[in-house]
């Protein structure tokens, strides 16, 4: 049994693929302690792992405003100390950092103690971050065909998302049971990632009465600071209702995404990961602002996959004609569930495990893995 120090907060997209990794490490015999930040968001995706160890770290986003600046800089010192701490109580047999302002402390302390530095990368555009610490790795992972350049070619793996464990397709009358959705028609989810997203908020607030009038409802995830839980209801002349639920943040992925017939989201790599496993069709606009136009080649690279339909934040007004077209087209859903599908071939899991046990197994002291 070996134990691993992973540092995945900040956002969800950082967050779950470390919680996945945990519960695959706890399932093979191991120990993991999941280091997270202080954001809201963070303390409410744990919420759900009671199982899991969190240790809290200081840290916030890079900022080159001044002021900004030095906070990013005393933080990060804070998190090192931490870390350091950490490290040396703990004694892991690697750190495996999800990018991040938050693997920033704890990849620089545990590299500087000589422990192995395990990176995972889930954009099509590495971030910050991980371009930063990649030549202190001893293992990093890029999504397929993604390349960073001057890294040694046997430290780098190509992997897909890890995606938690409870993340699966269910049947859609029993996803939309377990939610207490009771429409009749066509069922919208729209997503803006962890965070919500301002600008989807506000195109269902204006657009609910004419998706309404198609029989469409719509289950928005607002975002923790955009919004309060509600619920409107539009009578249909024929007596049905439509209903658009605002809800700020959701613990039951699973079940929002199987009681869906499309999705209307954000490109987070970690949204993209979840539509493939629950085969959801989704219509995608990336955020236009995301650091070096990730969301967009994560966007772009999904619709040549035939997973998705792209549209961009500047024609967001030919989203809701996009999504009338679509949700009735059942050729065309048909067609993108089963390109889903085929994609949800492999999990990253098990490998990333099997890589993980090999690299504990090269420090001294350590145990070898077993042999399948
Ligand atoms: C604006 C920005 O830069 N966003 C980045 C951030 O996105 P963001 O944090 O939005 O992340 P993702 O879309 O990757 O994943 C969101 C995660 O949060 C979970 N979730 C979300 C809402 C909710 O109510 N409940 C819930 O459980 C989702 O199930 C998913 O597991 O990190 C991702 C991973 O590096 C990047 O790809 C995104 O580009």
């Amino acid at each position: 049994m070996s134990t691993f120090l992973i540092a995945c907060g900040g956002t969800g997209g950082h967050l779950a693929p470390g919680i996945a990794l945990a519960e695959g490490l706890v399932g093979a015999g191991h120990e993991a302690c999941l280091l997270i930040s202080n954001k809201d968001v963070d303390s409410r995706l744990v919420k759900s792992y009671p199982q899991l160890e969190f240790v809290r770290s200081p840290g916030c986003g890079m900022s080159w405003k001044p002021l900004g600046f030095l906070r990013f800089q005393w933080e990060q010192l804070r998190s090192f100390i931490l870390a350091v701490r950490l490290i040396r109580r703990r004694k892991p047999a690697a750190i495996v950092g999800f990018g991040g302002f938050l693997s920033v402390g704890v990849t620089l302390a545990g590299f500087m103690l000589g422990y192995p530095v395990v990176l995972h990368e889930a954009n099509r555009r590495p971030g910050r971050a991980i371009r930063m610490l990649s030549g202190l790795a001893q293992r990093i992972y890029l999504p397929e065909g993604t390349q960073l350049k001057s890294l040694p070619p046997q430290t780098v793996r190509h992997s897909g998302y890890p995606v938690r464990k409870e993340i699966r397709r269910l049947p859609q009358d029993v996803a939309r049971q377990k939610l207490g959705i009771q429409v009749s028609g066509k069922l919208l989810l729209v997503f803006g990632g962890s965070q919500g997203a301002v600008a989807l908020n506000k195109w269902v607030t204006e657009n609910f009465d004419r998706l309404a009038r198609e029989n469409i409802s719509v289950y928005c995830l607002t975002g923790l600071n955009h919004g309060t839980m509600g619920m409107v209801e539009h009578k249909l002349d024929d007596g049905q209702v439509a209903c658009a639920y605002f809800v700020p943040f959701c613990d039951r992925m699973a079940e929002v995404l199987s009681a869906a017939d499309l999705v209307v989201s954000r490109a987070g790599a970690g949204s993209i990961a979840e539509f493939i496993r629950c085969h959801t069709p989704s219509i995608i606009i990336p955020f236009p602002f995301a650091a070096d136009d990730h969301q967009r080649a994560n966007a772009r690279f999904f619709e040549q996959q035939g997973g998705t339909i792209v549209v961009e934040q500047e024609n967001i007004s030919s989203l809701t004609d996009e999504v009338i077209d679509t949700i009735f087209n059942d050729w065309l859903l048909n067609k993108m569930r089963e390109n889903l599908e085929r994609l949800d071939r492999t999990s990253p899991i098990e490998p990333m495990i099997r890589d993980l046990e090999s690299i504990a197994a090269e420090r001294p002291g350590q145990p070898r893995p077993q042999q399948a």
